[in-house]
């Protein structure tokens, strides 16, 4: 199978192809770049120079290019611009910016501050929760790959939606992220000498995450709500967590939620669910397509905390994005993305 990448010099097309390089199914990966294409693989991506060097090329040769499938990982906003025009029966798409996941067009102008894609594509377009919409990416032909918060998100507080064991307008959800979140070109707010050593938060109640988590939860368990979302930027290189807080709507035990959450997870190789109160911590899924969660009952106050982990550039971005394929292509889903997290 031949795959090819778009924005393969991000964060996002890196891993990308560190994963598709060590696919057993995939033979070929073009590599595409918008800013350096003509140049050597091993002068711009040096710590994956052994794997096989090539020269970067150019967006225009990909719809002669043969490929099965391509991923776009380019900044939201350009794969409105690029992917139209390489739809086509016979090519896969994931792309991993937030484009095509907004299915109505006002949402999107409203949060993302730009004209979204043709309609008609961003309705055929399947939101790529894999857990949660296995059964449309198996017929998918362009996929939109979910956000990193959003999918560290809701894969902890789905299935208590589901369940109703919750109230969703109580729902609050504090995310905190490391730096690779925001891509590999340095901003202000991620130079080194004003991320390091602090604790930001930013794009308060702004964030484009927002309206996307709110129609998953309505797409997923029929809840139409609007939901608090902050996000904090956390000096360190990779890694999501994500505290949510919720108003029981009964009293539960504490059995019964861990009894929701294996229904739902206990088949799903990237879901760990911990037992109630483990100390999480992002490094370990470090590396890995692993979503860990664990929760809390609180009797006192009738609330629970929830509470779940993943490593943005894998779950978030590319790891989630080869499960996708591996879905699509009805291979294997852990095909590709066998590591283990890395620890410490
Ligand atoms: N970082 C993360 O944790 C996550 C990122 N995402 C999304 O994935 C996408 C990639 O993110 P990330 O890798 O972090 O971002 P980066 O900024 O690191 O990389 C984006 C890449 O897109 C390419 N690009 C820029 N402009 C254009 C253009 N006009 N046409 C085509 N390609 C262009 C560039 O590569 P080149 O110059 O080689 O073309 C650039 O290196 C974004 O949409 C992001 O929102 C989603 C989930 C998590
Ligand atoms: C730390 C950090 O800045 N993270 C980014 C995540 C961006 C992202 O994933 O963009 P999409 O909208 O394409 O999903 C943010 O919060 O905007």
């Amino acid at each position: 199978m031949r795959a090819g990448i778009i924005g393969v010099t991000g964060y996002g097309g890196m891993e990308l192809f560190r994963l598709l390089s060590a696919h057993t199914e995939i033979t070929e990966v073009l590599l595409y770049s918008s800013s350096r294409a003509g140049k050597e693989l091993s002068e711009e991506i040096q710590h994956l120079s052994h794997v096989q060097d090539q020269e970067l090329r150019s967006m225009k040769e990909l719809p002669s290019d043969g490929l099965d499938i391509v991923f776009s990982s380019a900044p939201s906003g350009i794969s409105t611009e690029i992917l139209p025009s390489l739809v086509d029966e016979n090519l896969k798409i994931i792309d991993l910016a937030g484009d095509y996941r907004i299915k109505d067009a006002d949402t999107y102008r409203a949060w993302y501050k730009k004209e979204p894609p043709p309609q008609t594509l961003v309705n055929d377009a399947v939101y790529g929760l894999t857990e949660w919409k296995r059964e449309e990416v198996q017929n998918g032909k362009l996929i939109a790959n979910p956000g990193c918060f959003p999918t560290a998100a809701l894969i902890g507080i789905l299935p208590l939606l589901k369940e109703k064991v919750i109230h969703p307008a109580s729902l609050v959800i504090d995310a905190k992220s490391g730096i690779s979140g925001a891509g590999a070109t340095p901003g202000k707010g991620t130079h080194f000498t004003q991320a390091n050593d602090s604790l930001s938060i930013y794009k308060i109640h702004q964030h484009q995450h927002t309206p996307e988590i709110e129609q998953t939860i309505q797409t997923c368990t029929g809840s139409e709500t609007k939901i608090t979302f902050h996000t904090h930027l956390v000096p360190m290189t990779r890694g999501i967590m994500t505290t949510m807080y919720a108003e029981l709507t009964d009293s539960v035990t504490s059995e019964s939620i861990k009894e929701i959450f294996d229904s739902y997870y206990d088949s799903e190789y990237f879901v760990r669910v911990h037992r109630e109160k483990a100390n999480l911590f992002t490094k370990q899924v470090y590396g890995s397509n692993f979503c860990d969660v664990t929760f809390a009952v609180d009797e006192r106050t009738n609330r629970i905390t929830v509470v779940s982990c993943i490593d943005n550039l894998l779950k978030g971005a590319a790891g989630q994005a080869v499960q996708n394929m591996n879905v699509m292509f009805g291979m294997e889903e852990t095909k590709g993305l066998e590591a283990s997290p890395m620890f410490p």
